[in-house]
Protein backbone atom coordinates (compact mmCIF):
# COMPACT_ATOMS: atom_id res chain seq x y z
CA UNK A 1 0.00 0.00 0.00
CA UNK A 2 1.22 3.80 -0.76
CA UNK A 3 2.14 5.52 2.13
CA UNK A 4 1.17 8.95 2.32
CA UNK A 5 2.76 9.93 5.31
CA UNK A 6 6.04 8.30 6.77
CA UNK A 7 7.56 9.70 10.04
CA UNK A 8 10.48 8.57 12.23
CA UNK A 9 11.52 9.63 15.24
CA UNK A 10 9.88 13.16 14.32
CA UNK A 11 10.60 15.18 17.82
CA UNK A 12 9.18 19.15 18.03
CA UNK A 13 9.94 21.88 20.99
CA UNK A 14 8.42 25.03 21.97
CA UNK A 15 11.10 26.86 22.99
CA UNK A 16 12.85 24.29 24.99
CA UNK A 17 9.45 22.54 25.66
CA UNK A 18 9.51 19.21 23.87
CA UNK A 19 6.03 18.81 22.34
CA UNK A 20 6.54 15.56 20.63
CA UNK A 21 9.15 12.99 21.01
CA UNK A 22 10.18 10.19 18.90
CA UNK A 23 7.31 10.30 16.80
CA UNK A 24 7.52 7.07 14.16
CA UNK A 25 4.56 6.07 12.08
CA UNK A 26 2.75 5.94 8.69
CA UNK A 27 -0.22 6.86 7.18
CA UNK A 28 -1.63 4.95 4.06
CA UNK A 29 -3.76 6.00 0.88
CA UNK A 30 -7.75 5.98 1.56
CA UNK A 31 -6.56 5.27 5.39
CA UNK A 32 -8.48 7.20 7.95
CA UNK A 33 -5.83 7.27 10.88
CA UNK A 34 -7.36 8.37 14.22
CA UNK A 35 -4.47 10.27 16.68
CA UNK A 36 -6.01 10.11 19.81
CA UNK A 37 -4.63 11.13 23.17
CA UNK A 38 -5.18 13.06 26.34
CA UNK A 39 -5.75 16.90 26.55
CA UNK A 40 -1.97 18.24 25.71
CA UNK A 41 -0.43 14.71 24.48
CA UNK A 42 0.59 16.97 21.30
CA UNK A 43 -2.04 15.94 18.68
CA UNK A 44 -2.45 19.10 16.99
CA UNK A 45 1.17 20.29 16.76
CA UNK A 46 1.63 17.04 14.94
CA UNK A 47 -0.67 18.24 12.68
CA UNK A 48 0.76 21.42 12.49
CA UNK A 49 4.65 19.56 11.90
CA UNK A 50 3.35 17.85 8.99
CA UNK A 51 1.65 20.35 7.19
CA UNK A 52 4.80 22.33 7.48
CA UNK A 53 3.37 25.06 9.95
CA UNK A 54 5.83 24.29 12.32
CA UNK A 55 9.58 22.95 11.56
CA UNK A 56 10.32 19.52 13.44
CA UNK A 57 13.27 19.80 15.44
CA UNK A 58 14.74 15.72 14.71
CA UNK A 59 13.54 12.69 12.88
CA UNK A 60 12.56 12.62 9.38
CA UNK A 61 8.85 13.41 7.88
CA UNK A 62 7.41 12.70 4.06
CA UNK A 63 3.95 14.16 3.11
CA UNK A 64 2.77 12.97 0.02
CA UNK A 65 6.06 12.89 -1.16
CA UNK A 66 7.24 16.47 0.54
CA UNK A 67 9.60 17.43 3.23
CA UNK A 68 7.69 19.71 5.36
CA UNK A 69 10.79 21.11 6.69
CA UNK A 70 10.99 23.00 3.50
CA UNK A 71 7.63 22.16 1.00
CA UNK A 72 5.14 23.30 3.73
CA UNK A 73 3.82 25.62 0.80
CA UNK A 74 3.23 22.52 -1.62
CA UNK A 75 1.86 20.53 1.70
CA UNK A 76 -1.01 23.12 2.01
CA UNK A 77 -1.83 23.29 -1.33
CA UNK A 78 -2.57 19.57 -1.69
CA UNK A 79 -4.22 18.90 1.80
CA UNK A 80 -6.73 20.64 3.98
CA UNK A 81 -7.30 21.18 6.89
CA UNK A 82 -10.05 21.72 9.72
CA UNK A 83 -9.02 22.99 12.96
CA UNK A 84 -11.16 23.56 16.27
CA UNK A 85 -11.80 26.74 15.40
CA UNK A 86 -13.17 27.78 11.98
CA UNK A 87 -11.15 29.98 9.57
CA UNK A 88 -13.82 31.62 7.94
CA UNK A 89 -14.49 35.43 7.32
CA UNK A 90 -17.64 36.27 9.26
CA UNK A 91 -19.36 39.21 7.10
CA UNK A 92 -18.95 37.33 4.41
CA UNK A 93 -21.50 34.16 3.24
CA UNK A 94 -20.90 30.19 2.54
CA UNK A 95 -20.87 30.76 -0.90
CA UNK A 96 -18.32 34.23 -0.99
CA UNK A 97 -16.21 32.32 1.73
CA UNK A 98 -15.89 29.53 -0.67
CA UNK A 99 -15.37 31.32 -3.54
CA UNK A 100 -12.77 33.36 -2.10
CA UNK A 101 -10.90 30.32 -0.83
CA UNK A 102 -11.18 28.61 -4.32
CA UNK A 103 -9.60 31.30 -5.64
CA UNK A 104 -6.70 31.37 -3.65
CA UNK A 105 -6.22 27.08 -4.10
CA UNK A 106 -6.22 28.78 -7.96
CA UNK A 107 -9.43 26.96 -8.87
CA UNK A 108 -11.74 28.02 -11.99
CA UNK A 109 -15.26 29.35 -11.15
CA UNK A 110 -16.87 26.22 -12.56
CA UNK A 111 -15.34 23.95 -10.11
CA UNK A 112 -15.91 26.12 -7.76
CA UNK A 113 -19.67 26.45 -8.25
CA UNK A 114 -19.45 22.64 -8.81
CA UNK A 115 -17.63 21.15 -5.72
CA UNK A 116 -19.08 23.72 -3.75
CA UNK A 117 -22.85 22.77 -4.56
CA UNK A 118 -21.29 19.47 -3.77
CA UNK A 119 -20.20 19.60 -0.18
CA UNK A 120 -22.87 22.86 0.77
CA UNK A 121 -25.51 20.00 -0.03
CA UNK A 122 -23.48 17.19 1.29
CA UNK A 123 -23.32 19.03 4.63
CA UNK A 124 -26.70 20.48 4.60
CA UNK A 125 -26.17 23.85 4.18
CA UNK A 126 -27.38 24.28 0.97
CA UNK A 127 -30.56 26.77 2.60
CA UNK A 128 -27.98 28.69 4.10
CA UNK A 129 -25.43 29.28 1.05
CA UNK A 130 -26.75 32.93 0.68
CA UNK A 131 -26.73 33.73 4.61
CA UNK A 132 -23.91 35.69 6.36
CA UNK A 133 -21.28 33.45 8.80
CA UNK A 134 -21.74 35.22 11.81
CA UNK A 135 -26.02 33.89 11.80
CA UNK A 136 -24.50 30.38 11.78
CA UNK A 137 -24.64 28.07 14.59
CA UNK A 138 -20.93 27.00 15.96
CA UNK A 139 -21.77 23.81 14.27
CA UNK A 140 -22.83 25.24 11.14
CA UNK A 141 -19.53 27.22 10.87
CA UNK A 142 -17.63 24.16 11.16
CA UNK A 143 -19.50 22.51 8.84
CA UNK A 144 -18.67 24.85 5.96
CA UNK A 145 -15.09 24.85 6.80
CA UNK A 146 -15.32 20.89 6.41
CA UNK A 147 -16.42 22.18 2.50
CA UNK A 148 -13.61 24.72 2.56
CA UNK A 149 -10.92 21.94 3.72
CA UNK A 150 -12.58 19.61 1.18
CA UNK A 151 -13.27 22.15 -1.81
CA UNK A 152 -9.83 22.37 -3.67
CA UNK A 153 -9.81 18.23 -4.15
CA UNK A 154 -7.09 17.40 -1.26
CA UNK A 155 -5.34 14.50 -1.24
CA UNK A 156 -5.08 13.95 2.65
CA UNK A 157 -7.10 15.72 5.91
CA UNK A 158 -5.94 17.24 8.33
CA UNK A 159 -9.29 17.15 10.76
CA UNK A 160 -8.57 18.18 14.52
CA UNK A 161 -11.76 18.38 16.35
CA UNK A 162 -14.17 18.36 13.01
CA UNK A 163 -17.36 17.89 14.85
CA UNK A 164 -16.68 20.22 18.11
CA UNK A 165 -19.80 22.01 18.32
CA UNK A 166 -22.04 20.10 16.58
CA UNK A 167 -25.83 18.20 17.18
CA UNK A 168 -25.31 14.35 17.04
CA UNK A 169 -27.55 14.53 13.68
CA UNK A 170 -24.45 17.11 12.34
CA UNK A 171 -22.15 15.30 13.73
CA UNK A 172 -23.24 11.83 12.03
CA UNK A 173 -23.21 13.67 8.63
CA UNK A 174 -19.30 14.64 8.98
CA UNK A 175 -18.81 10.99 9.94
CA UNK A 176 -20.65 9.58 6.67
CA UNK A 177 -19.02 12.38 5.28
CA UNK A 178 -15.38 11.28 6.31
CA UNK A 179 -16.26 7.55 5.31
CA UNK A 180 -16.94 8.52 1.81
CA UNK A 181 -13.99 10.64 1.35
CA UNK A 182 -11.49 7.65 2.06
CA UNK A 183 -13.20 4.75 1.18
CA UNK A 184 -15.27 5.83 -2.15
CA UNK A 185 -12.87 9.17 -2.91
CA UNK A 186 -9.25 7.30 -1.49
CA UNK A 187 -8.34 10.22 0.18
CA UNK A 188 -6.43 10.11 3.64
CA UNK A 189 -7.56 11.47 6.92
CA UNK A 190 -5.93 12.17 10.21
CA UNK A 191 -8.37 12.83 12.05
CA UNK A 192 -7.73 14.12 15.92
CA UNK A 193 -10.52 13.64 18.60
CA UNK A 194 -11.91 12.75 21.97
CA UNK A 195 -15.17 11.77 20.62
CA UNK A 196 -14.33 8.06 20.75
CA UNK A 197 -17.74 6.50 19.81
CA UNK A 198 -17.39 8.59 16.94
CA UNK A 199 -13.53 7.16 15.47
CA UNK A 200 -14.53 4.06 16.37
CA UNK A 201 -16.98 4.25 13.06
CA UNK A 202 -14.76 5.70 10.53
CA UNK A 203 -11.01 4.94 11.44
CA UNK A 204 -8.93 2.17 9.55
CA UNK A 205 -5.99 2.62 12.38
CA UNK A 206 -5.47 3.86 15.98
CA UNK A 207 -2.13 5.67 17.39
CA UNK A 208 -2.83 6.45 20.69
CA UNK A 209 -0.99 9.35 21.62
CA UNK A 210 0.36 10.49 25.54
CA UNK A 211 2.98 13.35 26.51
CA UNK A 212 4.29 13.64 22.68
CA UNK A 213 4.98 9.68 21.87
CA UNK A 214 2.42 6.84 20.58
CA UNK A 215 1.81 4.86 23.38
CA UNK A 216 -0.19 2.71 21.21
CA UNK A 217 -0.65 1.51 17.84
CA UNK A 218 -2.59 -0.73 15.83
CA UNK A 219 -5.93 -1.61 13.97
CA UNK A 220 -8.78 -1.36 16.03
CA UNK A 221 -8.90 -5.45 16.16
CA UNK A 222 -4.96 -5.84 16.61
CA UNK A 223 -5.22 -2.66 19.85
CA UNK A 224 -8.70 -5.52 20.91
CA UNK A 225 -6.37 -8.61 20.81
CA UNK A 226 -3.86 -6.27 22.77
CA UNK A 227 -5.86 -5.35 25.48
CA UNK A 228 -8.86 -8.34 25.74
CA UNK A 229 -7.39 -11.12 24.31
CA UNK A 230 -10.04 -13.62 26.15
CA UNK A 231 -13.32 -13.85 23.63
CA UNK A 232 -16.53 -12.49 25.90
CA UNK A 233 -19.90 -14.43 25.02
CA UNK A 234 -23.09 -13.66 26.22
CA UNK A 235 -25.57 -16.91 25.94
CA UNK A 236 -29.54 -15.86 26.52
CA UNK A 237 -31.47 -18.83 26.94
CA UNK A 238 -35.48 -19.36 26.60
CA UNK A 239 -35.66 -21.00 30.69
CA UNK A 240 -33.12 -21.45 33.00
CA UNK A 241 -30.90 -24.27 32.37
CA UNK A 242 -30.83 -27.08 34.24
CA UNK A 243 -28.45 -26.46 37.56
CA UNK A 244 -25.68 -28.74 36.37
CA UNK A 245 -25.49 -27.69 32.87
CA UNK A 246 -23.57 -24.33 33.79
CA UNK A 247 -20.93 -25.87 35.73
CA UNK A 248 -20.56 -28.72 33.32
CA UNK A 249 -20.43 -25.83 30.56
CA UNK A 250 -17.86 -24.04 32.43
CA UNK A 251 -15.08 -26.82 32.27
CA UNK A 252 -15.54 -27.31 28.48
CA UNK A 253 -11.85 -26.93 27.09
CA UNK A 254 -11.61 -23.40 25.86
CA UNK A 255 -14.28 -21.77 28.29
CA UNK A 256 -12.10 -19.64 30.89
CA UNK A 257 -15.13 -18.39 33.31
CA UNK A 258 -19.23 -18.46 33.74
CA UNK A 259 -20.86 -16.24 35.57
CA UNK A 260 -24.56 -16.14 35.47
CA UNK A 261 -24.86 -19.79 36.72
CA UNK A 262 -28.52 -20.05 37.88
CA UNK A 263 -30.06 -17.55 34.92
CA UNK A 264 -31.25 -17.63 31.81
CA UNK A 265 -28.29 -15.16 30.68
CA UNK A 266 -24.75 -16.37 31.06
CA UNK A 267 -21.54 -14.43 30.48
CA UNK A 268 -18.69 -16.74 29.48
CA UNK A 269 -15.21 -15.94 28.83
CA UNK A 270 -13.54 -17.88 26.09
CA UNK A 271 -10.18 -18.43 24.58
CA UNK A 272 -11.07 -18.21 20.77
CA UNK A 273 -13.99 -17.60 19.04
CA UNK A 274 -14.06 -21.24 17.74
CA UNK A 275 -15.13 -22.95 21.21
CA UNK A 276 -18.60 -21.14 20.21
CA UNK A 277 -20.12 -24.01 18.20
CA UNK A 278 -19.07 -27.04 19.82
CA UNK A 279 -20.04 -25.39 23.43
CA UNK A 280 -23.83 -24.48 21.68
CA UNK A 281 -23.92 -28.75 20.28
CA UNK A 282 -23.34 -29.50 24.12
CA UNK A 283 -25.77 -27.10 25.86
CA UNK A 284 -28.32 -27.78 22.91
CA UNK A 285 -27.65 -31.80 23.41
CA UNK A 286 -28.45 -31.21 27.05
CA UNK A 287 -31.57 -29.39 26.89
CA UNK A 288 -31.13 -25.97 26.95
CA UNK A 289 -32.99 -23.80 24.56
CA UNK A 290 -30.28 -21.35 23.43
CA UNK A 291 -31.69 -18.03 21.98
CA UNK A 292 -28.96 -15.89 21.12
CA UNK A 293 -25.05 -16.01 21.30
CA UNK A 294 -23.77 -12.52 21.09
CA UNK A 295 -19.84 -11.99 21.38
CA UNK A 296 -18.72 -8.61 23.05
CA UNK A 297 -16.23 -6.76 21.46
CA UNK A 298 -14.59 -4.12 23.50
CA UNK A 299 -15.65 -0.63 22.06
CA UNK A 300 -12.59 1.88 21.06
CA UNK A 301 -13.47 3.91 24.58
CA UNK A 302 -12.93 0.40 26.32
CA UNK A 303 -9.63 -0.06 24.81
CA UNK A 304 -8.58 3.25 24.96
CA UNK A 305 -9.19 3.65 28.94
CA UNK A 306 -7.59 -0.11 29.23
CA UNK A 307 -4.59 1.54 27.85
CA UNK A 308 -4.69 4.17 30.26
CA UNK A 309 -5.11 1.83 32.98
CA UNK A 310 -1.89 -0.54 31.54
CA UNK A 311 0.05 2.59 31.33
CA UNK A 312 -0.57 3.34 34.96
CA UNK A 313 -0.30 0.07 36.10
CA UNK A 314 3.45 0.04 34.40
CA UNK A 315 4.07 3.42 36.30
CA UNK A 316 3.46 2.03 39.96
N1 LIG B 1 2.35 27.77 21.14
C1 LIG B 1 2.75 26.97 22.14
N2 LIG B 1 3.76 27.35 22.97
C2 LIG B 1 4.17 26.58 23.98
N3 LIG B 1 3.64 25.36 24.27
C3 LIG B 1 2.63 24.94 23.49
C4 LIG B 1 2.13 25.73 22.40
N4 LIG B 1 1.11 25.03 21.80
C5 LIG B 1 0.98 23.88 22.50
N5 LIG B 1 1.88 23.83 23.51
C6 LIG B 1 2.06 22.71 24.47
O1 LIG B 1 2.42 21.55 23.73
C7 LIG B 1 1.76 20.41 24.25
C8 LIG B 1 0.96 19.74 23.15
O2 LIG B 1 -0.11 20.60 22.78
P1 LIG B 1 -1.15 20.22 21.64
O3 LIG B 1 -2.05 21.41 21.44
O4 LIG B 1 -0.41 19.70 20.48
O5 LIG B 1 -1.95 19.02 22.34
P2 LIG B 1 -3.31 18.31 21.87
O6 LIG B 1 -3.08 16.85 22.02
O7 LIG B 1 -3.73 18.81 20.55
O8 LIG B 1 -4.33 18.81 23.01
P3 LIG B 1 -5.94 19.02 22.94
O9 LIG B 1 -6.56 17.66 22.99
O10 LIG B 1 -6.20 19.78 24.20
O11 LIG B 1 -6.26 19.78 21.71
C9 LIG B 1 0.93 20.89 25.44
O12 LIG B 1 1.65 20.67 26.62
C10 LIG B 1 0.76 22.37 25.17
O13 LIG B 1 0.64 23.08 26.38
Amino acid sequence: MLDVITCQDLAFSYDGFQALRGMTFSVQKGQVFALLGPNGAGKTTTIRVLNGLLRSSAGQCSVLGLNPGNQGAEIRRRTGVLTETPALYERLTAWQNLRFFGALSEMDAAQIEERGKFYLHALDLDGWADQRVETYSKGMKQRLALARALLHDPELLFLDEPTSGMDPFAARQVEELIYRISKDEGRSVILCTHRLFEAEKVCDYVAVMKQGSITAAGTLSELRQQVTPEIRVRFEFQQVPASDLAAQAGGLPGVQSLEGAGSAVWNLRLETIETVPPLVAFLTANGAAVLSVIPHRATLEEIYLKLQDQEEQVKL
